[in-house]
This record gives C-alpha cells, structure tokens and sequence, in this order.
C-alpha cells in the first residue's frame, strides 16, 4: 500500500505552534517525511546555493578528493570513484562540510580559499538559515519528548565547539551517459543518522522513494543477518529493506524532511526513521542528471542521545556520527552486499496515495 505524504505549512509558526506540533508529529511518527513550505527560503537562494554546489562538482577529481571523506566526522568527498567502492556504481557523488565557526578549513573539509573563492562565506549563512528552519520544526516535538523548551536551540547551535551538523550537494550523474544498468539505484537504500534531515529538490529532477513502516529499527530487529543491534548504523551493513516503495517527488518551493535515526532513539521509536533510496529510471523512462542539497542536522557531538524510557542504550551525537562512518568504510569490502543493495526493480515503485495539506 502507498503512503499518503503530507505538506506542512509553516506560515505565521508563532502563532500556529500547538497546530504545527499536533502536524508534523503526526507526518513524524507515521511516514517519518513529509514536505514543509512558506520556511522563509526563497527559490533565488535555494537556487544560488545548488550553483555553488555546481562549482564544487566542475572542478577536477583531484582536487576535490583533496578533501577526502573523513568516516569519524562523516564529512568531505565522496567523489565517483568513492562511491564506486562502496556501492559498485558511479551512480552518486556527494560533498559534506561542516558548519560551526570552531572548525578550521581542513578539519571541517572545506576547500581553499583559491580554489573555490566566496564559497564559505555563502554557503555557511544559508546552511544557518535551513539550521533555523530545523530548530523550529525541532522545537514543536519538545513537549513530546518531554525536553526542555529551548533545547534543540541549544543542541543546534552551530557556534558549539563539538557541532557536527554538515551541509551537503548531491550529484547524480546521466545514467546513459554513466554507462549504468538501468536495473540498478542512483543512491542505496538507507536510513539518515542525524536528527533531522533538511532536503532540497528539485522539480523535474526526482527519484527519491521512501519505504513506510520500515524504519531503521524495524530493519535492524527483523534483519536475519543481525549485523545492525539497535538500528545504529543500518544504512550500511545488514539485509536489504524489502517492500512497496512510495515516490516522494520534488514539489516547487518546498523543502523535504525527514527523521533520523538519533531523534527515532530520542523519541523511544515514536518518531520514525524512514528507510529511504534514489531510484534508477522506470522502464521507457529516461532520468538525466540529478542534484539534491542536504542539512544533516547533528549538532554538539558530546550530547548524550537517550529517551525518557530507554529503549535504547545511552550513545553520544559523535559515536552515532562515526558508527555511520565506519559502516561506510565496511561496506567497501563487501561486494556481494553491494549489488544486492544496488538492485531496482521497477515492481517496487508506486506512486504516493494523495500528497495533502497536513
Ligand atoms: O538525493 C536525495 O534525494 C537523497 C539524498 C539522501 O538521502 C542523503 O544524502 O542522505
Ligand atoms: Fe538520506
């Protein structure tokens, strides 16, 4: 069965705050995504910040691998031939810096000054404007959670010493032009680490499908090979989530969120991490180019990630950041693993039920 995806409209938030809550906690805990608008992100900045990733991503691999991926950090490039390894296709390409005044260009994987002049300065004040909009939506599950009012201000806050909070770009070349089967994933499938999860796409350039109901606890409980206690790190080892996979297509102004696998363990399981993947073309279908920009809302690395009930064992934002990390490096040397989470099969794909106002 197909999901219902939800649009949740952010306007006017002061005053809609118990209405905003009772919404997104609904869209949190039933499909784990949903589309927010009226965010205060304009089109023309949106558009400015994927043009910036458009210079990342001409410059030549050497360079860019100059920033190699850092697995503990979960930050710098994962060029073409990263990915390559890790997954058996050049399907996807990716950038993560690190926000956070504290880390200096090296650490936080940010290229030189000479090689990409003005990026940081644009980049960091639009990354902290999507932070903002991710501590609104954070601060409307703090009653649920039984959190202080304020908390998430705190625990997002991009000044912090320890923030681990990165911005990325996406790149998902022409298949065709790539030479890849068209029976094969841009992107596997997998579950974000993170708190919560800002996406932008764009319309025209879709592909992203989510799996309701399957969350990285749910795998990780059911998943035979029992490699993934806890749902820790399930986007990277284990079985492969199986099932009816629902399109979560670009709409035009709004920004795609979704929970992650530490705000599911904060929540005891009521918020749900959605296993989700890019897809290959549909048969007939021909898919060009495709480019996504993602906030991976961490914040302070030292915080201690635990529900009110415990369900899960007490691990800090940094141990999750670089469990994650680790299980990318591992799935390097499985290529078995590697072609059965590549598999599409175009079966799988179904259009959402209805897109409605939440
Ligand atoms: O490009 C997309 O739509 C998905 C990206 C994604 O899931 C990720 O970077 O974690
Ligand atoms: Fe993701």
């Amino acid at each position: 069965m197909s999901a219902n995806l939800e649009i949740v409209d952010l306007s006017d938030f002061e005053n809609r705050k118990s209405e905003l809550a009772a919404q997104v906690l609904h869209a949190a805990s039933s499909n784990g995504f949903f589309y927010v608008t009226n965010h205060g992100l304009s089109p023309a900045e949106i558009e400015n910040q994927f043009s910036l990733g458009e210079r990342y991503f001409s410059l030549p691999d050497d360079v860019k691998e100059s920033r190699g991926f850092r697995p503990d950090i979960f930050a710098g490039t994962r060029s073409l031939s990263d990915t390559n390894a890790a997954v058996g296709t050049k399907s996807w390409e990716q950038y993560l810096v690190q926000l956070g005044s504290h880390s200096r260009n090296e650490q936080g994987r940010w290229l030189a000054e000479d090689v990409l002049p003005h990026f940081r300065e644009q980049t960091v004040p639009f990354a902290e404007k999507a932070n903002q909009i991710a501590v609104q939506l954070l601060s409307l599950f703090e009653e649920e959670l039984k959190l202080e009012p304020g908390f998430f201000a705190w625990q997002l806050d991009v000044d912090a010493k320890d923030c681990l909070t990165t911005f990325g770009w996406n790149r998902y070349p022409d298949p065709k032009q790539q030479g890849l089967r068209t029976d094969q994933l841009r992107l596997l499938p997998h579950a974000d680490t993170d708190i919560i999860t800002l996406l932008f796409q764009r319309p025209g350039e879709g592909g992203l499908e989510i799996l309701p109901g399957r969350d990285a606890t749910v795998h990780a409980s059911t998943d035979p090979s029992g490699k993934d206690k806890g749902g820790l790190n399930s986007a990277w080892t284990g079985g492969i989530p199986e099932g009816k996979w629902t399109r979560m297509d670009p709409i035009a102004g709004a920004i795609t969120v979704n929970i992650g696998n530490m705000l599911m363990r904060y929540s005891d399981e009521k918020l749900k991490s959605t296993y989700h993947r890019v897809r290959g073309p549909l048969p007939g279908e021909t898919l060009g180019e495709r480019r996504s920009m993602v906030l991976f809302v961490n914040g302070r690395g030292s915080t201690v990630i635990q529900g009110k009930d415990k369900a899960y064992t007490a691990l800090t934002v940094a141990d999750m950041v670089a469990a994650n990390g680790k299980g990318y490096e591992n799935v390097k040397r499985d290529k078995e693993w590697q072609t059965r989470a590549m598999q599409f099969d175009a079966e799988t794909s179904a259009r959402p039920a209805a897109v409605v106002a939440a």
